[in-house]
């Protein structure tokens, strides 16, 4: 699913209309018939609660709240394609309709002389406004019960924090969803949510669905925009698409038709020299579990030869645990040139190497980082308490000049921080990375070189030269310790089959697959085991059949 920017969107718009051709009011009529659509199954998937659909013998009614600009507009459209299908609906107009886009007003002067029910709200007083909505909605418990409201009140062309009555509006509906009775639908993005960030401007409406129009955009991706719209569907409204693709898109979304195919069978003449030779640097004496987890991310994601290089008292433990891997001594507390000796001989014949968890942040981390930078290691994934370390650096220069030279002109180096790491990284407060995540990853991959794999509750993939990928699978089950250390042994794994098999596969893709993978994994034992109960190994369980639903 490609993302667009709220101003992408509107280019796209502007350009079907001036340079193609297309009347606007065609795409607000395929942009209606897609909501009303939408709005339609939601009513029919929520019958268990009490709500029952409108048939010829049993008439409901649909409240829609209009605002001044187009986004006003689909919603007048929808009223009149609404009643087609036993619906009566209600408009609330909250703007003067003297001062309605030319679409909009052709819509509701339509609306009107098909003697539609209007209630033109705009200079009542936005104290008023909850009032009013109240007794539009009890009068038609007579008519037949409303059972759900539309909110097209802003769209794209929201700019500030909704106000005055568009704010009572907006506290209006969110009342309403508290009910649990009717259902919330969002005419293109829920009122209030940025759709540029997915932050709320004020207070913002919280949908049951949502129907976006052309492409989904970048905040209905992210928290907490991304809860906001509830389901969300988008409708094709007829932007033709070498338009589209002249305006250009701010990213995917990793969810499941974009992970359709990605990974390919292997070869039934393989040997495990071509499932790729994998090195974890991980674990210390009081971490051993962020070794364990780390390594089992790995094995379950493919890895052919594992070597888990730590620190002495953590070997047998490995041993003991995960008798597929290997395990080494390469960590050591203090600096010890002979480790750091060991990694760069080893290095030109792994396939990637990944550094991080649990090894602390002593300064023999640093300089195991430093002679892994210093290595022929063909990827690198950095992650924990390696990052930490890296964000003591006066610059990032060391990252970036190990990242350049893949021939392929591909990042060589992943870096995969949570927000307190990033913070970190970025030399500024978590609030400032919770803030503008897209922003600050994307900075950060500028600056290394690197590919961000920013975790989030939607993790953010950014890479060096823009490109943007936000992933939709995972849960709150993964909101637990060593999630991430799982992590980093998938993308390790992942990165070193590439490598070994001479795969033409991007690189930015395989840790994008790596990213939705792990968070399938998430969901899978939250679904079995409830997401208080899962723990990071149970995740790790599960990736043997995500990656074989994933061929
Ligand atoms: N273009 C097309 O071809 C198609 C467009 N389509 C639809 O149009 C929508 C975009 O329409 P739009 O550009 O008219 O903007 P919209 O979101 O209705 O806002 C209107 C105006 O409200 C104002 N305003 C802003 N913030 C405010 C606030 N906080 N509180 C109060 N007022 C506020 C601001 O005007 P201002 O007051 O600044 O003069 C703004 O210009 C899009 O989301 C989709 O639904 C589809 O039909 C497909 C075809
Ligand atoms: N609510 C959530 N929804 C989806 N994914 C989540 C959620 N909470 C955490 N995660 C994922 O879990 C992982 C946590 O990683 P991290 O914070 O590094 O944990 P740890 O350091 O304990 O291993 C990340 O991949 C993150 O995206
Ligand atoms: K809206």
């Amino acid at each position: 699913m490609k993302l667009v920017t709220p101003e992408q969107m509107r280019e796209m718009d502007r350009r079907t209309i001036e340079d193609v051709g297309l009347p606007g009011m065609l795409l607000m009529e395929r942009a209606a018939l897609g909501a009303v659509r939408v709005a339609l199954r939601t009513i029919e998937d929520a019958v268990g609660s009490r709500i029952a659909p409108a048939s010829a013998s049993r008439p409901r009614s649909i409240g829609i709240l209009c605002g001044g600009g187009n986004n006003g507009g689909d919603g007048f459209a929808m009223a009149r394609l609404l009643a087609e299908h036993h619906y009566t609906p209600a408009i609330v107009l909250l703007s003067p309709a003297a001062s309605l886009p030319p679409d909009a007003a052709l819509n509701l002067q339509i609306a009107q002389t098909l003697g539609l029910e209007l209630h033109d709200l705009s200079a009542v007083a936005p104290e008023d406004i909850h009032a009013r909505l109240e007794q539009i909605r009890d009068a038609h418990l007579l008519k037949g019960d409303l059972v759900a409201w539309c909110d097209a009140l802003l769209g794209t062309g929201l700019d500030r924090a909704p106000q005055g009555r568009y704010a009572q509006a907006v506290a209006f509906l969110n009342a309403e969803y508290a009910r649990d009775y009717p259902r919330i639908i969002a005419v293109d993005i829920p009122t209030g949510l940025n759709a540029a960030t997915g932050q709320v401007l004020g207070e913002a409406v919280q949908a049951h669905a949502t129907a976006t129009f052309g492409c989904a955009k970048i905040g209905q991706m992210l928290y907490p925009g991304r809860a906001l719209c509830g389901a969300l569907e988008v409708v094709e409204i007829g932007i033709p698409p070498t338009i589209a693709d002249q305006v250009g898109y701010a990213g995917c979304a990793l969810n499941a038709g974009w992970a359709k195919h990605r990974i390919a069978p292997r070869p039934r003449d393989t040997h495990k020299g071509l499932s790729g030779k994998v090195l974890l640097l991980a674990g210390s004496e009081d971490t051993t579990g962020a070794a364990l987890l780390a390594a089992r991310g790995a094995l379950r994601s493919g890895a052919g030869l594992l070597t888990v290089g730590t620190h002495a008292d953590v070997i047998p433990r490995i041993a003991q645990a995960i008798p597929d891997a290997m395990a080494t001594r390469m960590l050591a507390h203090v600096p010890d040139g002979n480790c750091e000796e060991r990694l760069r001989e080893r290095s030109e014949m792994l396939d990637a190497i990944g550094i991080g968890p649990g090894i602390g942040t002593s300064d023999g981390s640093m300089q195991q980082l430093n002679a892994l930078l210093d290595s022929e290691a063909p990827y690198v994934v950095i992650d924990a308490d390696a990052l930490t370390v890296l964000a003591k650096a006066s610059d990032y220069e060391h990252v970036r000049a190990f990242s350049l030279p893949d021939p392929a002109g591909q990042p060589r180096v992943v870096l995969t921080p949570h927000p307190a790491e990033m913070a970190r990284l970025s030399r500024c407060r978590m609030s400032d990375i919770l803030a503008a995540p897209v922003q600050k990853a994307q900075e950060l991959a500028q600056i290394t070189g690197a590919i961000v794999v920013l975790k989030l509750a939607s993790t953010i993939v950014a890479a060096p030269d823009g490109e943007l990928a936000f992933n939709q699978s995972g849960g709150p089950g993964m909101a637990t310790g060593g999630t991430g250390d799982v992590l980093t042994g998938v993308i390790t794994a992942r990165l070193a089959e590439t490598h070994a098999t001479g795969a033409a596969t991007r690189i930015f893709d395989v840790v994008c697959l790596a990213v939705y993978a792990h968070g399938l994994a998430g969901e899978r034992a939250a679904a079995e085991l409830g997401v208080r109960g899962m723990s990071a190994a149970d995740l790790a369980l599960q990736l043997p059949r995500v990656w074989k639903d994933l061929e």
